[in-house]
């Protein structure tokens, strides 16, 4: 019986879908052709107040009507792109400064979790220990922090929660410096002979670790910041290389230097900082080569690619590009570059997918040269100074 009843329950669900197509297909008929064949300008359903019994046709737009974003590709290869307007400063590290909170807010949260503990045993200080070790802060600088937190716990008495994120917020910024010189050094200055000189920043590391990204990135920041820009594509083993900084340097309207596939670096830079000086450009932005097959032949050619440039004029700035995603494998490449060549700041990209901040800790400690930019995503505008304050706050957010 109860089968029977089911048997006739199908039968009956199915005649009424079946009907229920039919019904919506004669709702929805294609649409009528024009009596040319064409198709019938575009309708759109009633708004309200509208009488849904008429139908309204919309304005056909052709693609001359389209208005292109401003960062449209060159399709027609008519070799103009325009010009884009990089981000105003002020509202691009506040954009930024969230995004870091959002990032980074792991290791902070775990510490404050800790130390907020009833009883502080040796366990908990181990633990303490081991979320910074997984952070990257590295065992030196985990240790001392550990030791002046233990000290300072102990005078503390009670540890209310504003105390104690007051007491590591202290003690985090004394391990990440704020005496620090973080400057990207892009003043120019004048030769002996009283010619202007542009200010020379090479920009150094492995190929993949946003290298090429951050000299473009860097490029738009001076531009936002009413600078003049000249691009060196001394990266002459991949003409994708020089390509994609060309790119960069168009969509702000900084020239860009290259040379030819295989040819020597130094040239290029050589190039490209004479050029700076003839356009009187304020700054001059050399993208170099990072390939790390040899010890030796990364040191000559970034120590040629240094002397050539030095003929000419100073360089102001040698910035190290790491990723912070690659944690001790970016230690062993800095140590590497290093030697190398005199780095005097640190670009830290891609801090964006890490939560493991501790490594502008560490690598500050490794080669004794701060931080001063930070890569926040994969965006033009994606690069921000480093700020220790609102690395700190993001970290305890
Ligand atoms: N999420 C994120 N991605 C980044 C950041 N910086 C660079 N990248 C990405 O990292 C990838 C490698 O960047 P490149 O600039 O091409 O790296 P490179 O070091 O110049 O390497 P080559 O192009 O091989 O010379 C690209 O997909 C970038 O978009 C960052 O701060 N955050």
């Amino acid at each position: 019986m109860d089968i029977l009843i089911l048997v006739v329950v199908i039968a009956v669900v199915a005649v009424a879908a079946g009907s229920g197509l039919v019904i919506a297909r004669r709702r929805n008929p294609a649409p009528p052709r024009e009596k040319d064949g064409t198709a019938p300008p575009p309708r759109r359903e009633p708004g309200v107040g509208e009488d849904p019994d008429v139908t309204v046709e919309e304005e056909r737009r052709t693609i001359e009507d389209v208005t292109l974003p401003p960062t449209a590709p060159d399709l027609l290869g008519t070799g103009t792109r325009p010009v884009e307007v990089p981000e105003p400063t002020a509202g691009r590290l506040v954009r930024l400064r969230s995004r870091l909170a959002r990032s980074q807010n792991t290791l902070g949260k775990g510490l404050l979790n800790l130390l907020s503990r009833e009883h502080l045993d040796e366990d908990t200080w181990e633990e303490i220990e081991d979320t910074l070790l997984t952070a990257d802060v590295g065992v030196g600088p985990t240790q001392e922090l550990v030791e002046r937190l233990r000290e300072r716990v102990r005078v503390l008495g009670t540890r209310t929660p504003e105390g104690l994120r007051a007491l590591l917020r202290e003690e985090l910024l004394t391990l990440v410096g704020t005496d620090l010189d973080r400057v990207v050094h892009t003043e120019g200055g004048v030769s002996a002979e009283g010619e202007e000189r542009p200010a020379v920043v090479l920009v150094v590391g492995v190929n993949g670790t946003g290298k090429t990204t951050t000299a473009g990135k860097l490029a738009r920041v001076l531009v936002a910041d009413g600078k003049s820009v000249v691009l060196g594509a001394a990266d002459t083993f991949r003409a994708a290389a020089a390509d994609q900084l060309q790119t960069w340097g168009e969509r702000v309207g900084a020239r860009t230097v290259r040379g030819a596939e295989g040819g020597d670096p130094a040239a290029v830079a050589f190039e490209a900082v004479r050029e700076g000086i003839a356009q009187t450009a304020d700054v001059v932005l050399v993208d170099t080569a990072g390939r790390l097959h040899t010890k030796t032949g990364l040191m000559d050619e970034l120590g040629k690619v240094k002397r050539v440039v030095e003929k000419q004029g100073p360089v102001n700035e040698v910035l190290l590009v790491l990723d912070a995603t690659t944690g001790q494998n970016g230690l062993v490449q800095a140590r590497v570059f290093a030697e190398a060549v005199d780095i005097t700041g640190i670009a830290l990209t891609k801090l964006d997918g890490s939560a493991k901040g501790g490594i502008v800790v560490a690598v500050q400690r490794e080669l004794g040269v701060p931080v001063k930019l930070i890569g926040l995503g994969e965006g033009a505008d994606d690069l921000a100074p480093f700020e220790p304050e609102a690395f700190v706050d993001a970290l305890i957010s």
